[in-house]
């Protein structure tokens, strides 16, 4: 081909970078017009914050100079004349969600996640955010700078329940932290979670969530306790509790009757996993409609293990029953895990009188809603929280952070803070009631493998613990 011929086809090649510019505008004109308005601002940020990054970066120092020229600017040098020194800028990927954008940057020696996280706060200010933060990028050399312009915190959010079965197992969507990033928790493997948090903050629409995400599931089977009520259509289970295979209200007694219950299915299951999976850990195999994860809620647990102080026979009748519950409980959470069973214990406060120390500590994930006191949030997050004053539960008492719950960071130092969305209550019933057809009871199921009766489901009230003298 000739030159002629070459620049004979220069207007065609106009035309078609013309064609593919249109289209790509066409694309975004229509991403814009069909966002929702928070959206449509992030949009308009993510491209001031790319054409200004240039600029913005030189002046926060968030660049590097090579002095070295490179081979073709030397070739070029004609004149003898010093080359200037290269400015180089990180390379900015920027993206948008509702709360505001996400950029990722590349790092240049002498420049990186340290350089970024000292410059966040100016970020912050330039990006016209409430915070900026600097994160370690997807990939090595990669650093993720999260702005958001709405606080994800005090934006309260509603989640609707698909009412299909979820994608993995026994993985805890929580929400969003502060900076809008998803929350995921995975539960395999985790014996026991604690959430603690004050009246009204939270603490049982966050189970309610969890409750709603799994119950399509063949391979979940519930059983709750609501140490608040008497009978399940008076409280916060009413409508969840046709998914349940047991359900059990504030009355210490019966509380006993099905956590030896629960204890037993725990043996006979102990007993029989080799033969039956043929493994001696459910989690390798994962949970199965014949072999179900079973996730035992103790709301209000104070309600079962609070020591009763008397000397006349009924208090000490109430303590024996309350000391043993908690014995029962400690041996779901310790020994439960590998065999199929969490344990998701709340109450308003996780101090050792309402949910004994030797069952909060073997729960590796612990959660808390606003609490009163610093002590209150030790007890419910341990003692590090002291140490990030900023992330305290105690900054949630503001109604702004009904919803919201701190938890320590999996694998990294500190605490983030999660907002959690609001189930409504004829959602939680609409999937109870959809998926009520899949309750049986473990007991049941197991029976159906092992050909041995596992728990007498007939027999009378079992003998009531020893009571102190
Ligand atoms: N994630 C949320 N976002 C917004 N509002 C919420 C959220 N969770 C709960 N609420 C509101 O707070 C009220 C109380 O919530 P919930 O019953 O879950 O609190 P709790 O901490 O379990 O209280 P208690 O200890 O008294 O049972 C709810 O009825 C709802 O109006």
């Amino acid at each position: 081909m000739s030159v002629q011929e070459v620049f004979g086809l220069a207007p065609l090649v106009a035309l078609l970078g013309l064609v593919v510019f249109a289209m790509w505008a066409v694309v975004w004109v229509v991403r814009y017009v069909r966002a929702d308005a928070m959206t449509r601002q992030s949009i308009r940020q993510a491209v001031r914050v790319r054409w200004g990054w240039k600029r913005l970066a030189q002046m926060l120092k968030l660049c590097a100079t090579d002095k070295m020229p490179t081979a073709l600017a030397s070739l070029a040098n004609t004149d003898g004349k010093p080359v200037k020194p290269r400015v180089l800028v990180p390379a900015l990927k920027v993206t948008h969600d509702a709360y505001g954008v996400i950029a990722r940057a590349t790092c240049l020696p002498g420049v990186g996640l340290a350089e970024f996280q000292k410059a966040a706060p100016y970020l912050a200010d330039a990006w016209r955010m409430t915070r900026v933060s600097a994160l370690p990028g997807d990939k090595p050399g990669q650093v993720m700078l999260r702005g958001v312009r709405v606080d994800p915190l005090i934006t309260p959010t509603v989640h609707v329940p698909s009412g299909r079965p979820p994608a993995e197992y026994a993985t805890w969507d929580l929400g969003v932290d502060e900076f809008g990033m998803p929350v995921f928790v995975p539960l395999k493997e985790v014996p026991g979670v604690a959430i603690g948090g004050l009246p009204g903050f939270g603490k049982t629409s966050c189970v309610n969530r969890l409750v709603c995400d799994w119950a399509p599931s063949p391979a979940v089977q519930f059983v709750f306790f609501d140490g608040k009520v008497s009978h399940a259509h008076e409280g916060d289970y009413a409508d969840l509790v046709q998914r349940a295979f047991a359900f059990c209200g504030d009355d210490l007694e019966e509380a006993n009757k099905l956590l030896k219950e629960l204890v037993e299915l725990r043996r006979a299951r102990s007993a029989s996993i080799r033969k039956v999976l043929g493994k001696k850990n459910m989690w390798h195999v994962g949970p199965s409609a014949d072999w179900p994860l079973i996730v035992i809620v103790i709301d209000e647990a104070h309600t079962y293990f609070r020591d009763h102080k008397g000397s006349d026979t009924a208090t000490k009748r109430l303590a024996a029953f309350a000391a043993e519950n908690a014995r029962l409980t400690e041996d779901l959470v310790k020994k439960g895990r590998s065999v199929g069973f969490l344990t998701l214990l709340t109450t308003q406060k996780t101090t050792g009188d309402a949910i004994p120390t030797f069952i909060r500590d073997v729960c590796p994930v612990g959660l808390s809603f606003a609490q009163k006191t610093a002590d209150a949030a030790v007890a419910a997050l341990g003692d590090d929280i002291r140490e990030w004053p900023d992330a305290s539960p105690v900054l949630l008492q503001d109604p702004a952070y009904v919803g919201v719950a701190v938890m320590s960071q999996h694998g990294r130092l500190g605490f983030i803070r999660i907002r959690t969305p609001y189930v409504a209550d004829e959602d939680a019933a609409r999937v109870a009631e959809a998926t009520a057809h899949l309750v049986h009871h473990p007991a049941r199921l197991l029976e159906n493998l092992t050909g041995r009766t596992v728990v007498d489901l007939t027999k009378d009230d079992p003998e009531p613990p020893a009571m102190a003298a």
